[in-house]
């Protein structure tokens, strides 16, 4: 038994995960459990950091026990994460200070305007590769430490600890030992250098940030430790660490420059690997590290679309037509079109690659006509659309054609979306097997530093075909509905400027 299993860890938006892959990539037991959302304000997310080590922790142990594993049978751990969500805490009483902010937060928004009307949007774009948004996790330290009581103090005394949700697992998996991240985990922070591939000094003064409170930066791919707690049996090497969106990447085997995935989980998030050099986007992508392996950092580039999936939730538990998310394909296959209905679903705002933090959802076109249908039907179009604004961006920057591209995350389990997704773009949209490829890639990128997998060749050919979306939908039909959903994105962008 023993080295038989690799254990990825995939802390989500929503819910902690945990999943068992065999030396051929299969899912041989997983477990999941969604966790609580926090609404404080409008416009504010948080989650509370203890529940995202209790889930965590508690998903891992029923992935082993539901195949009556223990910890003897896994040779190591893999931790993928929501990238840029923050957690601070005091390292002498390892308790988080405030609960941790989450990367849809918009709280720092006049914060960030104000930094771009200080003329430091060039410098950051020039190191971080990041547009200045409060999307990124340097202007949620910096209001944790103004607005938390005793924070500043216990900063000044070097008591306090910054992580994204990386760090703060494995703090907790090795009892405190280890305070560390990876590259592409840092690379969403706002103040690490991406060419230098340190923090920097600069940044850190920007946003107010003490050096102490930054965790070591390491590969993706490398035993950084082992676990020391209850949950996870005994001492396994925790071995890679990647944000989930370049761990998705990796596990989609987009190993070559141009080759391309889009996730779609909570949101949307397109990325493109472009090889050791970073290309600086005149599109408003962004820049980021896709990974660290031995030596050799991939850079990509990156469309991050704040609300994809959760436009579904909304359904679900804001307007209550739907009860499970996959009832949203049969309510949308009800009708036809969306009858010239349009959602854009901006209630964290706008990101790629509009970047607008004040925009907020708008809804076009309703009639007395218009029933829940459509709006189903609209919701998982603004998903196809808000991905067709960034695949055109990515294209632009890279100067190629996308020829197809890699999907996978809970809503590509909608046939309907992934369909009109291919006919929307106008190319092969192409579903594998696996569509865990988050997990996956952090499995990959754990096994591979401890010779589970000997190496990326050994992994590749393990890639397998779901199904191909080809595009069908006339040109006309594609054309109108297009331009309408241009029309919606620039009212919306209107409301929300004025
Ligand atoms: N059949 C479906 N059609 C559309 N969206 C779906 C479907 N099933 C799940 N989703 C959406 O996918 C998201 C969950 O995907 P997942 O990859 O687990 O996300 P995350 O990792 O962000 O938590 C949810 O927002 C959910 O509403
Ligand atoms: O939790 P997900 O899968 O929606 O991913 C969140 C992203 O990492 C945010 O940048």
């Amino acid at each position: 038994m023993k080295d038989k299993y690799i254990l990825a860890l995939d802390q989500g938006t929503t819910s902690s995960r945990a999943i068992l892959f065999d030396r051929q990539g299969n899912i041989v037991s997983s477990a999941q459990k969604e966790f609580r959302q926090i609404y404080p304000q409008p416009g504010w997310v948080e989650h509370d950091p203890q529940e995202i080590w209790s889930t965590q922790v508690g998903v891992a142990a029923e992935a082993s026990t539901n195949v009556g594993l223990n910890g003897t049978s896994i040779a190591a751990i893999g931790i993928t994460n929501q990238r840029e969500t923050t957690i601070v805490w005091d390292r002498e009483t390892g308790k988080a200070i405030y609960n941790a902010i989450v990367w849809q937060d918009r709280r720092t928004a006049a914060f960030c305007d104000q930094l771009k009307a200080d003329g430091l949007a060039e410098t950051i774009r020039a190191k971080t590769g990041l547009l200045v948004d409060s999307y990124f996790s340097g202007t949620k330290i910096r209001w944790i430490l103004k607005n938390v009581d005793g924070a500043q103090a216990l900063a000044d005394q070097g008591r306090l600890l910054f992580g994204t949700v990386d760090t703060w697992l494995v703090w907790n998996m090795t009892r405190g030992k280890m305070h560390l991240t990876d590259v592409s985990n840092a690379s969403r922070t706002m103040l690490f250098n991406i060419h230098t591939m340190q923090w920097d000094d600069e940044l850190l003064e920007i946003m107010g940030v003490p050096r102490s409170m930054l965790p070591e930066v390491r590969s993706s791919s490398e035993v950084y430790g082992h676990t020391e707690v209850s949950g996870f049996g005994s001492e396994i090497p925790i071995a890679g660490i990647a944000g989930d969106q370049q761990a998705a990447l990796f596990g989609q085997m987009c190993t070559q420059p141009g080759m391309v995935k889009n996730t779609y989980g909570t949101g949307c998030f397109m990325v493109m690997n472009t090889g050791n050099k970073p290309i600086i986007s005149k599109n408003n992508l962004l820049t980021t590290v896709a990974w660290k392996i031995g030596n050799e950092v991939s850079y990509a580039l990156e469309g991050s679309i704040f609300i994809g999936g959760a436009v579904v939730q909304w359904l679900r538990d804001g307007l209550g037509i739907i009860k499970t998310s996959s009832e949203v394909e049969a309510l949308a296959r009800s009708v036809k079109s969306s009858d010239g209905v349009y959602l854009v679903p901006a209630f964290a705002g706008l990101g790629a690659p509009h970047w607008n933090p004040h925009a907020r959802g708008t809804i076009f076109g309703v009639t007395r006509g218009t029933t829940a249908a459509h709006y189903a039907r609209a919701a998982l179009d603004s998903i196809a659309y808000q991905t067709m604004d960034v695949l055109k961006a990515m294209e632009a920057d890279a100067g190629i054609v996308i020829p197809e591209l890699r999907v996978d995350g809970g809503a590509t389990a909608n046939n309907l979306l992934m369909q009109f997704q291919s006919d929307i773009l106008g190319v092969d949209v192409v579903r594998p097997k696996v569509t865990e490829t988050t997990a996956l890639g952090a499995a990959y990128l754990a096994g591979l530093a401890v010779g589970y997998w000997s190496s990326t060749a050994d992994v590749q050919g393990q890639w397998q075909l779901d199904q191909r979306f080809k595009p069908a939908l006339p040109a006309a039909e594609v054309q109108s509905g297009i331009k309408g959903w241009q029309r919606a994105i620039a009212a919306a962008t209107v409301w929300a400027d004025s």
